[in-house]
């Protein structure tokens, strides 16, 4: 498979180390680009012997899919740059929050094959969670490719586009939310008298068991939280606190205001109908 990259950023790279660590392309057909960060692109190279390059032509002329790595931000730009070297029947694949499928079609050709994909940054250890959409234009093989390479860096699930914004709120942001629960207990740690890297060390293993026990157990979340919480015990102590400060309702909160941000930032650039 030859895949080229518009954007060598973090999710950039995460995809391309899954592609190799798979063998799902060859290194000498994945080829990528950036604006103009050439150490980045060097870097790439040196690590994953891939191929740099700024020549447009070079990147569209065989590939078989375009992955489009760049921030919301730049995409009005990115779309216009590559427009005119992108062939017609190319998978164009985007990973970018919020920016829709109609967008892009508007700004490449409605009749361009696109995939707009959510995958999130444990890719780079092959655990993302990846939904993707795609548009009447994309073919059956071109859905497999695209299944294919992001199966490569996690599990993907195919969705409809309106349910993007829910996604991206969901597991697009959700390892900084799970992020963020494990500082408040690195700094419980410190504060009821546990050494950094004792704390580290059971932190990270309650994680990992209390994931593998949500996906091996079959048990439902309450329920295994039910079965930690003796009655009198240590667990509902601490539970109630939560319960009190209203914990879930703020994830909840969270997780609205991110979709209301993916929508956002899709509705900013609709309507400023930038070419
Ligand atoms: N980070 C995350 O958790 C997730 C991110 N995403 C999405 O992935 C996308 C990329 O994010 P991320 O990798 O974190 O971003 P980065 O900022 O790390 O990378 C962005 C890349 O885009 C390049 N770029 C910008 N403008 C152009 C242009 N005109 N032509 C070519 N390349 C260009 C930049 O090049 P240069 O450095 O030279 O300016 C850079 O290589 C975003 O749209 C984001 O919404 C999706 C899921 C999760
Ligand atoms: O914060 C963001 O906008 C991106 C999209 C999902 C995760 N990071």
């Amino acid at each position: 498979m030859n895949i080229s990259f518009i954007g060598a950023g973090s999710m950039a790279e995460a995809i391309i180390a899954g592609l190799i660590e798979k063998n799902i392309a060859e290194r000498k057909n994945i080829l990528v680009t950036n604006r103009e960060d050439q150490t980045k692109l060097a870097d790439l190279k040196k690590k994953y012997g891939i191929q740099p390059t700024y020549q447009m032509e070079e990147l569209m002329e065989d590939t078989d899919m375009v992955i489009f790595a760049v921030k919301p931000k730049d995409a009005a730009a990115a779309l216009k740059k590559i427009k005119p070297y992108l062939k017609e029947d190319t998978l164009f694949v985007s990973v970018m929050a919020g920016i829709s499928l109609s967008y892009m079609e508007n700004r490449l050709n409605v009749q361009q094959p696109i995939a707009r994909a959510m995958p999130n940054t444990s890719a780079s250890v092959g655990k993302s969670a990846t939904a993707i959409a795609f548009n009447d234009s994309v073919s059956k093989h071109q859905k497999q490719l695209a299944t294919t390479v992001f199966s490569s860096i996690g599990v993907t699930t195919v969705i409809e586009e309106n349910k993007l914004d829910a996604i991206t709120a969901l597991s697009g942001s959700g390892p900084a939310y799970i992020y963020y629960v494990v500082e408040a207990m690195e700094r419980s740690a410190a504060e009821i008298g546990l050494d950094a890297d004792t704390a580290k060390k059971m932190i990270l293993q309650t994680l990992v068991g209390a994931a593998e026990m949500l996906l091996t157990s079959g048990k439902e979340a309450a329920e295994l939280r039910r079965d930690v919480t003796s009655p009198g015990g240590t667990t509902e102590a601490g539970i109630e606190v939560l319960q009190k400060e209203n914990v879930q309702t703020a994830f909840m909160k969270c997780v609205k205001a991110a979709m209301e941000q993916s929508k956002k930032l899709g509705g900013m650039h609709e309507s400023k109908q930038i070419v």
